[in-house]
């Protein structure tokens, strides 16, 4: 089955924080997106809330409930308990648990699971109980010890962080090379019994490689490189709108 597209809203509360006004709504994009057959909503809220505010939680998760109830909501996040009683008061589909620094500007590594499994482990016992899906953000390396561990703290799946293959945007021989070695991460996480996501800096461009390595690769989540795309592909019907606003004659 082809992987599900889940969009990450970041981006577009990062543009929407520019001025004190409600526009871009976060809510009305996802709310396109879902229309237009995305299978879910990702959000990461920092702690600083740059982007994403704490109070947007709540009308995703309502859009879900109310309009789009086989859809997901996917919050991602450093597991403080500032962020987990956030994850319990809104109730997603899926906590995607990534080892951020407040300072961080965006995530850039996995877990290092030898080092964090008994912070880790609590954790995904607490939300795996509620019944939430875990996922834990994960390097591409094919460390095969590294992922037993994760599978054995209750993590139902990994989310590649593919970063680095994003990265390889001019240089398809890199491209093809990283894109191997998550296709062999994902093989062995798959061998193991886990579900795997992927995301970071993915893109139309670069999905179509990974998703030839990882057949089974269950679901990416994208912001940037979708709200960019939008951008592109939306820019000429926006330019037409205000021109008519203007009082030209548009074609
Ligand atoms: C975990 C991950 O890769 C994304 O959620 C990314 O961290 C988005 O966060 P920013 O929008 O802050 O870059
Ligand atoms: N979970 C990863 C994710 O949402 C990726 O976001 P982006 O790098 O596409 O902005």
């Amino acid at each position: 089955m082809a992987a599900l597209l889940s969009v990450n809203l970041n981006a577009i509360a990062m543009l929407r924080n520019r001025r004190d006004l409600p526009w871009p709504s976060v809510t009305g994009i996802g709310g396109i997106a879902l229309a237009a057959g995305a299978s879910g909503l990702t959000v990461h809220p920092r702690p600083d809330q740059r982007h994403i505010r704490f109070s947007d939680l709540a009308p995703i998760r309502t859009l879900i409930d109310d309009l789009y109830p086989d859809a997901e909501f996917n919050i991602e996040g450093y597991p403080s308990e500032d962020f987990l009683d956030l994850v319990e008061r809104h109730q997603p589909e899926q906590v995607t648990l990534v080892p951020d620094d407040p300072a961080q500007a965006t995530s850039d590594h996995g877990w290092d699971f030898r080092a964090h499994r008994a912070m880790l482990a609590p954790v995904c016992k607490r939300l795996g109980d509620q019944g939430y899906r875990v996922s834990l953000f994960a390097d591409g390396v094919p460390d095969r010890e590294a992922l037993e561990i994760a599978r054995d703290i209750g993590a139902h799946r990994i989310e590649l962080y593919t970063g680095p293959y994003g990265g390889t945007y001019a240089d398809p021989d890199a491209a093809e090379r990283i894109a191997a070695e998550l296709g062999e991460t994902a093989a062995i996480a798959i061998d193991l019994g886990l579900g795997v996501n992927a995301g970071h800096d993915l893109t139309v461009e670069n999905l179509p490689r990974l998703v030839r390595h990882i057949p089974d690769l269950a679901e990416v989540s994208v912001g940037h490189g979708l709200t960019a795309d939008a951008l592109e592909f939306g820019m000429a019907e926006s330019v037409r709108r205000f021109r008519r606003a203007c009082g030209q004659e548009v074609e």
